[in-house]
């Protein structure tokens, strides 16, 4: 699934690999394999001793080919070339240096490979309830492309977000949308394991591996077979077990504990923090290799107060939800609760949400659940050092927005352009705030065209 182009046999560097290599010694070659193999994906130009013209060949032969994802391969002498820096930085996904690692290029590839196969999927007609995640808001809509795009493909990903913002649904979501769909799916949460058991409950281990071993035991890597293995709270996995872990992305299998014997798994794994890696790894809490092993493609499902749109969506479905199975005379919420919940920062995202509605059809003794019921207290004007500076800001800039927006006649560009801000910090800002637009003005943003 892939070629290079000029004078570089790449396949020595890669030794056995499963990569089908295709070489062209010229553009007419190049052409050809791209047009006659409906397999090329990705594609090596290997940039040595490269004059002009052979440049512009390139160039124009990525042109035309953008589904297929470019690498450069460079000398050092090469990337002092300005031109070639240049032709690197526009078209190619990324580069790396000759000699090749082996390694280092298959993980390249493989991540080269996955870019494509994702920009290839069409994703036009998702919904967010075909996910079995409710929220219609431009980032979720957003959100559910991604993981329908990354469930097509085999790469491990990692999933952050704050607690509460659905990871673990998430996970299950790739899972659901993918081919491994009728296989297991296992969820782990790696932070709530004793550290002594955790590489038993991974890896499993053999009768006798250690005092009180008295059977065999599979792991939950290779019980779960050709499914997908949802690791959640990876950051508090051992330093220890991470280099397991990375063994096993690395080369598909794995040892019981108390045992020689290498065990094939074709498992997939999803990651999930909530504590920022990057940190871990100053730290030295996390590898850095491990790190860059998982982070091949990520999720990020948004904080609810970043997407305040879906709060009502997703309050109506969980009291739906509630109602469905315990009878109640509740009606639903109250004009001035859903105005709270809008205003609510939601430190426990929809964990949050859902504990406040169970709890508020429990306690609601009218026909509609008040504010009170929600444990949302209203705001009196006298206690003004209840806002936040957070809250103070956004309505400053809500109100700035909006009264920017009545004065150029919801002509965005004019308003952006009024506020000093780009038009798509604007559209962003508005979707944030709800501002309220005229209808036809709603269809436009929706389909983010220009105003
Ligand atoms: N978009 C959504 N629509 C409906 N329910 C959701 C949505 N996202 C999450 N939930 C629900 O919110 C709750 C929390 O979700 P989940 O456990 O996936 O969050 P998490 O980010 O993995 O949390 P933690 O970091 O604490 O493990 C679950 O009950 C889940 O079903």
């Amino acid at each position: 699934m892939g070629y290079d182009f000029l004078a570089y046999d790449i396949s020595e560097a890669l030794g056995s690999t499963l990569w089908n290599i295709k070489h062209a010694r010229n553009r007419h070659e190049a052409i050809s394999i791209i047009e006659n193999d409906s397999g090329v994906l990705t594609a090596i130009g290997i940039l040595i001793n490269t004059n002009l013209q052979q440049l512009d060949e390139l160039q124009e032969l990525i042109a035309m080919h953008p589904e297929v994802t470019w690498l450069a391969a460079v000398d050092s002498s090469s990337l002092q070339v300005e031109r070639i820096r240049r032709l690197i930085n526009q078209y190619f996904l990324f580069f790396f240096k000759l000699p090749m690692d082996p390694i280092k290029t298959t993980h390249l590839l493989e991540a080269a490979r996955d870019m494509a196969l994702l920009s290839s999927v069409s994703t036009n007609q998702l919904r967010s309830e075909d996910m079995g995640m409710v929220g219609s808001s431009t980032v979720m809509q957003s959100l559910c492309r991604s993981i329908y795009r990354i469930a097509q493909v085999d790469a491990p990903v990692l999933i952050t977000g704050e607690s509460g913002t659905g990871k673990e649904l998430v996970a299950r979501a790739v899972h659901e949308n993918s081919l491994r769909r009728n296989e297991p799916f296992s969820a782990i949460n790696c932070g709530a394991l004793p550290p002594g058991l955790i590489q038993s409950e991974l890896f499993g281990h053999e009768k006798g591996a250690f005092t009180g071993a008295d059977q065999r035991k599979f792991g939950i890597i290779e019980s779960t077979g050709n499914g997908t293995l949802f690791l959640d709270e990876i950051g508090d996995l051992p330093l220890d077990i991470q280099v397991n872990l990375l063994r096993f992305l690395e080369n598909h299998h794995i040892f019981r504990l108390g045992s020689l014997k290498e065990i094939k798994v074709d498992v997939r794994i999803l990651a999930a923090t909530h504590v920022n890696l990057e940190e871990a790894i100053k730290r030295g809490k996390f590898r850095e290799d491990l790190y860059h092993r998982l982070n091949v493609l990520q999720l990020s499902p948004p904080p609810l107060r970043e997407r305040s749109q879906d709060i009502e969506e997703i309050a109506n479905f969980v009291f739906n939800k509630f109602r469905a199975e315990k009878a109640t005379k509740v009606k639903g919420f109250s004009h001035e609760s859903l105005i709270l919940m809008r205003q609510h920062s939601w430190p426990g995202n929809i964990r949050e949400l859902i504990n406040r509605v169970r709890r508020a059809m429990v306690m609601c003794d009218q026909r509609l659940i008040r504010p009170e019921d929600l444990g949302l207290e209203r705001r009196q004007s006298s206690s003004r050092s209840q806002v936040t500076l957070e809250q103070a800001r956004d309505l400053a800039e809500q109100n700035a927005i909006k009264a920017s927006l009545a004065r150029n006649k919801y002509q965005v560009q004019h308003a952006a352009c009024e506020l000093d801000v780009s038009r798509a910090t604007l559209y962003r800002l508005i979707e944030k705030h709800r501002i309220d637009r005229p209808l036809e003005r709603v269809a436009h943003i929706a389909r983010g065209t220009p105003s």
